[in-house]
Parts: structure tokens; sequence; C-alpha cells
């Protein structure tokens, strides 16, 4: 009866979400005296599973999983989660993650949380911690069902590292009809940091006046290997894609460094990023709201500072690489 948990990989390498989802079965294992088992969907080397807690990984290798699918995705995990007898499954809140989640559960005759912040506050009963209200809020949540899944949200948990090795089994599963929905191909709109996936994020709002300016912001981004973003008006103004508006009518932000420059720091804005660690503003109005929201913050204009600060970084990183 180990905690399942689903980790995730990209061509064959687990991104820190698998292994932050990891640590926190582990975490969900030991509180409830059991094992940390990983399923594993054309996965590649598991020794870093093994590293944040998992005791052993399920290894589905099958090419009508090559290209997501939601559907067989859990279909997958369910045979996985039935065949350990799991009771608790953990999934991220990655955007597939988020498409199987619903489906996994209807599968198990589970009840799911989303947006969990931390490990359970009890085992029995099963209550967990989670974001309401698009963070402004948290509420406590018990799942009553037998079989439980939790989505935790990014960073939420940070990872554990421990010396121990996963065993690895090979699983096989019975998907059925899966032709349902084909992908065909995917073309990769840009080359550049996912927001989603970004331990770092620059962004940048009407402040900076036209979209003529943003050179400095991706030459910021390029030296901090980070992801840019915009407010909304910056994207509805056409100065930027409308893929890079964060806030609560945009995309969500739980990086660990999240440096905003010539946002003012409105509601809908601060709903959206608020879960990122670290909050830096640069902004020439002192009074500017952001600054309640921020853990550093400089008051001036960001077409002095952020020149400077790019190459104060750029030093930085020749002298440390
Ligand atoms: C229903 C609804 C949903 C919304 N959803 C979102 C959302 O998801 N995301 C979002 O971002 N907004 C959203 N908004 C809009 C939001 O209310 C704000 O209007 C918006 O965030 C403001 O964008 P901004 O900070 O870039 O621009 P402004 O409010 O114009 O602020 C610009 C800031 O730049 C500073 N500045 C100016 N010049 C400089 C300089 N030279 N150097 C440094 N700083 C400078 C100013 O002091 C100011 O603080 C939503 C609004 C509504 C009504």
């Amino acid at each position: 009866m180990s905690v399942l948990v689903y980790t995730e990989s990209e061509n064959g390498t687990y991104k820190k979400t698998a292994l932050e989802v990891a640590s926190y079965a582990k975490g969900i294992a030991d509180m409830m005296g059991t094992t940390a088992t990983a399923v594993a969907i054309n996965g590649g080397d598991t020794i870093s599973l093994g590293a944040h807690g998992i005791d052993k990984v399920l290894n589905i290798t099958n090419d009508a999983l090559g290209d997501f699918n939601a559907s067989a995705f859990a279909k997958a995990i369910a045979q996985a989660a039935k065949a350990e007898g799991a009771k608790v499954i953990v999934l991220s809140q990655s955007a597939n993650a988020k498409y199987i989640a619903p489906l996994l559960a209807i599968e198990l005759e589970a009840g799911y949380a989303s947006n969990v912040v931390g490990l359970p506050e009890s085992t029995s009963p099963f209550v967990v911690k989670r974001t309401a209200f698009t963070n402004k809020a948290f509420s406590n949540t018990e799942i009553t069902t037998d079989v439980k899944i939790v989505g935790l949200g990014k960073n939420a948990f940070g990872l554990n590292e421990t010396s121990g090795a996963a065993a690895t089994e090979d699983f096989a599963v019975d998907l059925g009809d899966t032709s349902g929905v084909k992908v065909q191909s995917i073309d990769k709109a840009t080359d550049k940091v996912a927001i989603a996936d970004a331990e770092i994020v620059v962004s940048a709002g009407r402040g900076l006046k036209g979209p003529e300016n943003w050179e400095m912001i991706e030459e910021m981004a390029d030296i901090l290997g980070a992801a840019t973003a915009c407010s909304k008006p910056v994207s509805d103004l056409g100065w930027r894609p409308h893929g890079e508006h964060v806030g609560q009518t945009g995309k969500p932000v739980a990086a660990n460094l999240y440096i905003a420059i010539g946002i003012s720091g409105a509601i809908q804005h601060l709903a959206g990023i608020n879960s990122s660690k670290t909050k830096v503003v640069i902004n020439n109005d002192p009074e500017a709201p952001f600054f309640k929201a921020a853990d550093y913050g400089i008051v001036g204009d960001a077409f002095e500072i952020v020149p400077k600060l790019n190459e104060k970084l750029k030093a930085f990183k020749a002298a440390n690489s």
C-alpha cells in the first residue's frame, strides 16, 4: 500500500517538479509508515528518483504513450495505482498533470485536491492545506474517499535529497483503444525558457513605455537563463506576445525568483505571481503597490538601473563560471 507518484520526464530527464513530487510522496509515505513508488512513463535514468526518496519505480514503456494523451496516461497511472494498492496518489500541477488528475479520479473513484501547499495536516482524516481564491487565502480540505489524489503546487515543498536508490520494475499496461485523439505534430513556438518551467522570470510592464525597450529585459533573461513575462496591458497593446501575460487572467508564475520591472503591482497581477518565492521590484514610484508584496525593491528609473544591473550580472557570471 505504497504512496504512488507520477514523475514526469522530458526526453528521458526528470524535471525539477518530478523530483519535488517524489520528495513530497516520500514525506507522505513517512507519515503513513509506508514506501513511495514512482510511475515513470517512457522515462529515463531513475537514479535521480531514488535520490529523492523513491523506493520503487514502475517503468512503463509504451509507444502509445509517446505523445501526451491525458486519457491514456490516466489509464496507465490508474493501473499502476491498482497494482500497488496505492491509497494516495501524488501529481504535480503541470498543465499535463492537471489534465490527467480528473480523469484519474474517475478511473479510481478518488477524491482530488489541487493546489496543495504542504504535507497533509493529518493522514487520518486526510486533510491537506491548499491555496484558494487565486492564492489570496488557504483552505484546509479533507479528502474522504478511500483513494486520494493530491496535486502539489510548484515550489510548495522543495527537494529533499536522500542517499537511497530505487528498485526498478517494468510495468505493462493495457490502454485499450487510444485512437480518440492523436497528436500529429508538435511545433515549438520558441526555444526560450517556458514560464511554467522557469526558475527565474524577468517580467516588465507599461513602465517600459514601448516594445522597442525590451532589449534590456531580454538581455537580463539571457544572462540569468530566465523566462520573460509581462503585465496584461503590455500584451493587450501588442508590445509582447499574449503567451507572456502573467496574472489572474494570464499564466501563473511559481518561480524561485520573479523580477518585476515597471509593473505597478495591481491585485490582478499579484494574484498570478504570488506563489513565487522571492520577488524583486524595480519601479520609479516609491508608492507603487508592488513594493508591499516585494522581498527586495529598487526605487529608480528602470532605464538607468536595468543596464547597470545587467553589467553587474554579466561580470558576476564571468567571475563565477
Ligand atoms: C478583470 C481584470 C483582470 C486583469 N488581469 C490582469 C492580469 O492577469 N495581469 C496583469 O498584469 N494585469 C491584469 N489586469 C490589469 C491590472 O489591473 C493593471 O491594470 C495592470 O496590471 C497594470 O499593468 P502595469 O503595472 O504594467 O501598468 P501601470 O499600471 O501603468 O504601471 C506601470 C508602472 O511602471 C512604473 N514606471 C513608469 N516608468 C518607469 C520607469 N522609467 N522605471 C521604473 N518604473 C516605471 C510606474 O510607476 C507604474 O507603477 C486585470 C484587470 C482586470 C479588470
